[in-house]
């Protein structure tokens, strides 16, 4: 049966949340067949399959092609897509009319938007409105170009400013909250101020389940950060099938008999 957003809520404390990206129907297909409970079509498709340097170029039409892909193709988990970078934050309207297009153009049942002080209220408005939000603290990609890659909330200071932001987001209506890059034990001192599952990249065990970009994790991807487990090595898997067929061609092995066909009707003309 179909996972929704208050199935994600009320699992918190439960066996842990599994999520996992996905950009296109194929993987999208495996994925929720092995019964992961969240897909996030995340803007690292940037990264990922567009070829870009960070996720900044990604586009609202791009993601919004992206997460049809996935949702046509997803019968049990819920679907999430994330807000690219400058789609949202500066024009409420705007920012409800992109978030808006996921859910009734591309077949979301939520947005995630990369949290600051600035999307409080913006949250509040779009879970009023019925798009429910996914908030997501500490390493927020889409500020590479302030805060890089690193770790975040690694001060006293910043840890305080991580919590408050993420009580702010629970109360103006998030249903859950990624936290990327943080300290394990921030994440645990987050994870227990609120009541929201909280899920993790690179933040450590405590939180209430976990996510990774699907390329890292079955192996697909030709760099990935410290914090990814490869759980394959599909790269391998997919440059011998390459290399097999390249091989079989050249030799001419392929095509065989078996895969074509001769019309006997035709076989005296031609
Ligand atoms: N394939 C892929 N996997 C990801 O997890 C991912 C993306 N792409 N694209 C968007 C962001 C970028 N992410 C990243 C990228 C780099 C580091 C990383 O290497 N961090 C270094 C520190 C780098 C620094 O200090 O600037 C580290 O050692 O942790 C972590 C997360 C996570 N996201
Ligand atoms: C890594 C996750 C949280 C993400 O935002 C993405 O894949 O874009
Ligand atoms: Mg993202």
């Amino acid at each position: 049966m179909r996972s929704t957003v208050r199935d994600v809520r009320e699992k918190a404390g439960d066996e842990p949340i599994t999520m996992l990206t996905a950009y296109d129907a194929v993987t999208a297909e495996i994925v929720d067949e092995q019964g992961v409970d969240v897909i996030l079509v995340g803007d690292s498709i940037g990264n990922t399959k567009l070829g870009h340097e960070s996720t900044l170029p990604v586009t609202v039409d791009e993601m919004a092609s992206a997460t049809a892909a996935v949702s046509r193709a997803t019968e049990d988990a819920l679907v999430v897509a994330d807000m690219p970078f400058l789609s949202y934050g500066h024009d409420e309207k705007e920012s409800i009319e992109n978030a808006g297009r996921m859910l009734k153009e591309a077949g979301a049942h939520a947005v995630k938007l990369e949290s600051g002080p600035h999307t409080v209220e913006l949250t509040e408005r779009m879970s009023q409105l019925g798009i429910p939000v996914m908030a997501h603290l500490g390493l927020t990609p889409q500020r590479v170009n302030q805060l890089g890659y690193a770790r975040q909330g690694t001060t006293e200071e910043a840890a305080a400013e991580m919590l408050d932001l993420a009580v702010a987001h629970e109360e103006a209506g998030a249903f859950s909250l990624v936290l990327e890059h943080v300290p394990a034990n921030v994440a645990r001192e987050v994870t227990e101020a609120v009541s929201m599952p909280t899920i993790g990249i690179g933040a450590g065990p405590h939180c209430d389940g976990q996510v990774l970009v699907v390329d890292d994790a079955v192996g697909l991807s030709s760099w990935t950060p410290s914090f990814v487990e490869e759980f394959g090595d599909v790269r391998e898997a997919m440059a011998d099938a390459v290399d097999g067929y390249r091989e079989a061609v050249e030799t001419g092995e392929f095509p065989a008999g078996e895969h074509s066909h001769v019309e006997d009707e035709l076989d005296d003309i031609y």
